[in-house]
Parts: C-alpha cells; sequence; structure tokens
C-alpha cells in the first residue's frame, strides 16, 4: 500500500516537502550579490562555504523562491568531507540530541532532563509552518489541550511546552518512546507480529482506548503509526491532532469531522457522512490496525486515495484469511462491519475469545523488536555526545593546558592547582573522577 493511504488526509500532502528543500538549498546558498565567498566577477571557484546545521536551517525558514536559485558546479575532488560537529544546545533546562522522526507538523527530536536526568522526546513547531497546514495551528492547539488534561499509562504524556517568541518556535516536550509500530511492521517478516505479539499490543490499545472513551475523547486517528513504545515494552497512544473531545453533558458520541488516514477509515466517513458515531470510528481502525498487524495487509486498499475510499464505502474488505484461526477472524468481521452499530463495543472486544487467551508463539515465530529509526538496537540516549562535546572537551583542554604549564614551571598556574587541590586530591584522580561523572551522567536514571 502507498504509504500516503496511511497519512492523515488533514496533513500539507500538496504542499512541496519544504523542509527538505530548505536543506538541499540552505546548503549552497546562493547570492544576490557579488560576496567573498562567491564572487560573481567570472573567477572560477567558491572558496569556501559556510555550512549551517540542522537548528541553523531550521531558523532561517527561507520562504523558497525557485527562481533565484542557481547551484555551483564543483569537482567532486575538491569537496573535503568532515564529520558533523556535535554542538550542545540547551532548550530551557534540556539538552537537545538527536532527530528521532518528522511527521507533517515537525521535527521531534531526542531530549535529556538536565535535572531529572530522563529521556525525553520533543516535538519542534514552527508558527510559520503551522500557518501552510490546514488546520495546523488549530490542530496543535487542541492535542495540546487534551494532553495536558490526559493521564493514562497507554497514552502518551506531554511533560512540557515550551515556546521560543523570538524564533516563532514550540516545543512539545513528550515523553520518550523507542520506536513506532508501524517501523517495526515494516522491518519485520511479512510486515507483521506473531499473533501473541500483536494481542499484546492490541490489549493495551484496548485499555488506552478504554480511558479516552471515558473521558469523552475520540482519537479518530487510530493506526501502527500512530502508536509508540516504550524501551519497557508499554504502548503509547500519539498523536491527537484530529482528535475531539465530545460535549461533557451529552450522552452521545456523535461527531461531525473525520480528518484520519484514508486505509484507516470506515464506510461512514468514506462515504461522508455529515454526523457518525466517534466511538465506532477508533473500534473500525483499531479493528484495521490488528488487521494489519496480524496479516501485514489492510482490508481494503487502493491504487490512489480515491480508489481506496471508493472501496472502503462500498464495504467489501478482503475476507482475514483463514490462517488466522477462527477467534481472530471473527474478531476483525465483527470490527469490521459496515453498519457501525453492528460493531463490538470496547467492552464485548474485551470479552472476545481472541482477547481472552492469550495466543502462545508458534514454532520459529520470534518476538519483534522495538526498531527506531536510527537502526540502534541498544537504543544508546543520543545527547550523549553532545554532551560530551560540551563538557568533555573543554575539560581535556583544561587538563592539557594546565599540565602543559606545569611541566614548563608556569609559577600562576602551579598557585591555582595549589589552590584546587586543596583537597588533597590528585590530578589524575580529579581527571578520572570527570570523566567517569561525564561518562555516567546520562545513564544514571534513563527512563
Ligand atoms: N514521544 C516520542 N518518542 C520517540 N519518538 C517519537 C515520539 N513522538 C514522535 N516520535 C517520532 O517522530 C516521528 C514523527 O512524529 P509525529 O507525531 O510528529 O508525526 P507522525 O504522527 O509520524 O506524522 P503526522 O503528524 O504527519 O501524522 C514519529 O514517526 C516517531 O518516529
Amino acid at each position: 500500500m502507498d504509504p500516503r493511504m496511511c497519512r492523515k488526509i488533514s496533513s500539507s500532502e500538496s504542499l512541496p516537502d519544504a523542509e527538505n528543500v530548505e536543506f538541499e538549498v540552505a546548503n549552497m546558498i546562493a547570492p544576490q550579490e557579488s560576496d567573498e565567498n562567491f564572487p560573481l566577477d567570472g573567477s572560477p571557484e567558491p572558496r569556501s562555504v559556510a555550512w549551517l546545521d540542522d537548528d541553523e536551517i531550521d531558523d532561517l525558514d527561507l520562504n523558497l523562491d525557485q527562481s533565484n536559485l542557481f547551484f555551483h558546479r564543483v569537482d567532486s575532488a575538491d569537496i573535503i568531507y568532515r564529520s558533523k560537529k556535535k554542538k550542545c544546545k540547551m532548550v530551557g533546562k534540556y539538552v537537545m540530541g538527536d532527530i528521532l522522526g518528522e511527521g507533517s507538523y515537525g521535527k521531534v527530536k531526542e531530549m535529556l532532563d538536565s535535572e531529572m536526568l530522563c529521556r525525553r522526546a520533543v516535538k519542534i513547531l514552527k508558527k510559520r509552518k503551522l500557518r501552510r497546514i490546514p488546520n495546523g495551528e488549530q490542530n496543535v492547539q487542541r492535542e495540546i489541550q487534551l494532553l495536558r488534561i490526559l493521564k493514562h499509562k497507554n497514552v502518551i504524556e506531554l511533560v512540557d511546552v515550551l515556546y521560543n517568541d523570538e524564533k516563532q518556535k514550540m516545543y512539545l516536550v513528550m515523553e520518550f518512546c523507542v520506536g513506532v509500530l508501524q517501523d517495526m511492521l515494516e522491518s519485520s517478516p511479512g510486515k507483521k507480529f506473531p499473533q501473541h505479539q500483536a494481542h499484546g499490543y492490541f490489549s493495551q490499545l484496548l485499555d488506552g482506548l478504554e480511558y479516552l472513551h471515558g473521558q469523552g475523547v475520540v482519537h479518530k486517528d487510530i493506526k501502527p503509526g500512530n502508536l509508540l513504545l516504550t524501551l519497557n515494552q508499554t504502548l503509547k497512544i500519539t498523536d491527537f491532532g484530529v482528535a475531539e473531545a465530545l460535549d461533557m453533558f451529552s450522552s452521545e458520541d456523535t461527531c461531525y469531522t473525520g480528518q484520519g488516514s484514508p486505509a484507516f477509515q470506515p464506510p461512514e466517513i468514506a462515504n461522508g457522512a455529515e454526523t457518525f458515531s466517534g466511538f465506532k470510528v477508533d473500534i473500525w481502525s483499531s479493528g484495521v490496525t490488528l488487521y494489519n498487524m496480524t496479516t501485514g495487509r489492510y482490508p481494503y486498499e487502493g491504487d490512489n486515495v480515491y480508489r481506496l475510499l471508493e472501496a472502503i464505502g462500498r464495504g467489501e474488505p478482503a475476507p482475514p484469511p483463514a490462517t488466522l484461526g477462527p477467534p481472530l477472524r471473527a474478531l476483525l468481521i465483527h470490527m469490521l462491519r459496515r453498519e457501525p452499530s453492528q460493531r463490538p463495543t470496547l467492552q464485548e472486544i474485551r470479552r472476545h475469545a481472541w482477547v481472552q487467551a492469550i495466543p502462545s508463539l508458534e514454532n520459529g515465530e520470534k518476538m519483534i523488536p522495538p526498531r527506531s529509526r536510527r537502526s540502534d538496537e541498544l537504543h544508546s540516549c543520543t545527547v550523549l555526545p553532545y554532551l560530551v562535546e560540551r563538557h568533555y572537551a573543554s575539560a581535556q583542554n583544561y587538563f592539557a593546558e594546565r599540565d602543559m604549564r606545569n611541566e614548563t614551571g608556569d609559577g600562576g598556574s602551579r598557585t591555582m592547582s595549589t589552590a584546587e587541590l586543596s583537597d588533597g586530591e590528585s590530578t589524575s584522580r580529579r581527571k578520572r573522577r570527570w570523566h567517569s561523572s561525564c561518562g555516567r551522567l546520562p545513564s544514571c536514571r534513563l527512563t
């Protein structure tokens, strides 16, 4: 299936991928007038190029005018390869790490809370970019409002919200997760999980959904791409951009807008119903998610979004394969009933035979490990190299300089070191202590 069918309809599909274009161009910023690096007087080669790091490129927020761009041809022999220098950046009390992923709203980076020594993920949103996305600002505001009140082990926690008015950026600090179910499925044989593993995730999804519905919240975009996993395999429902909080005083779950991902939309939305039951939308998309996790396929497929929605609207799904076994097949058929009122409630799903009995791991089946986009099986903290650059590099210089001064008999430095070492600690011991504290810092309590 084309991955675009698994993304939200409301995303900036028709807009150019500005973030990527900016990167390409910003590395080759074209001068409008002669400057010393890019003389326009016909002299042959640029003498140096200012390489910008990701954040500097982000901050430029270029409004690209393609007609003004031109490219310098550079001989590959003239290119000097340098490993990118890790520049330590802080946002409030958080130390920034590497990019974990990117959605249509912005980049998500790893962070370390320097007070709690706890790993976090931060979604970086730029006001200007949000304005270009249909309902972008409203969706983010809604997501923040909802996440502020939601507290459940299977719902992503919004830990902090920071603003940088000067850069017009917003930082949504969230719990850190090591992988997305979608990525794990893509890397697994047959793009599916063993039923044993799918059962664990599905049960947690039911727990999270039961909590959300109990709070009067309809998610409307349940799919493997919005289900994250923590290091200890706890599933977290994320991405509340199109979620809806129902009227507290209404006993109904009527919704009016559906903006979820096409492959996970129910027939009533595909057919353009003006009102529909919100809870039954989440039941349907959880059914598609379970179908996808256990078969590697989708109940409805189509060459393009229109064909796909047409097929969903007709309501003749590909029957779940017989290899799934009768209990799971029966559950999927029930959850994917065309008529919303005939779909089971969450309580009925919980009582279903397949949910009640944990399927065992079949012969030859292996559990699929959480997989981050970095393909780092150890899920090591990406903030560490930035901390080393900031603290360890300067400590190295400090000790190297002091040792050199000691060797050359510099009196000033001897006075300083006597004061410094007044606690009787030897230089090498101090060095070792510093070294070990640097190395230990990010692994003290990384949750
Ligand atoms: N809490 C988190 N911990 C770790 N990684 C995360 C976290 N949240 C998001 N990510 C990573 O960042 C990526 C982008 O997430 P984001 O929620 O912005 O967009 P998306 O849901 O993938 O796409 P879209 O917003 O377009 O639907 C995710 O696919 C995931 O790889």
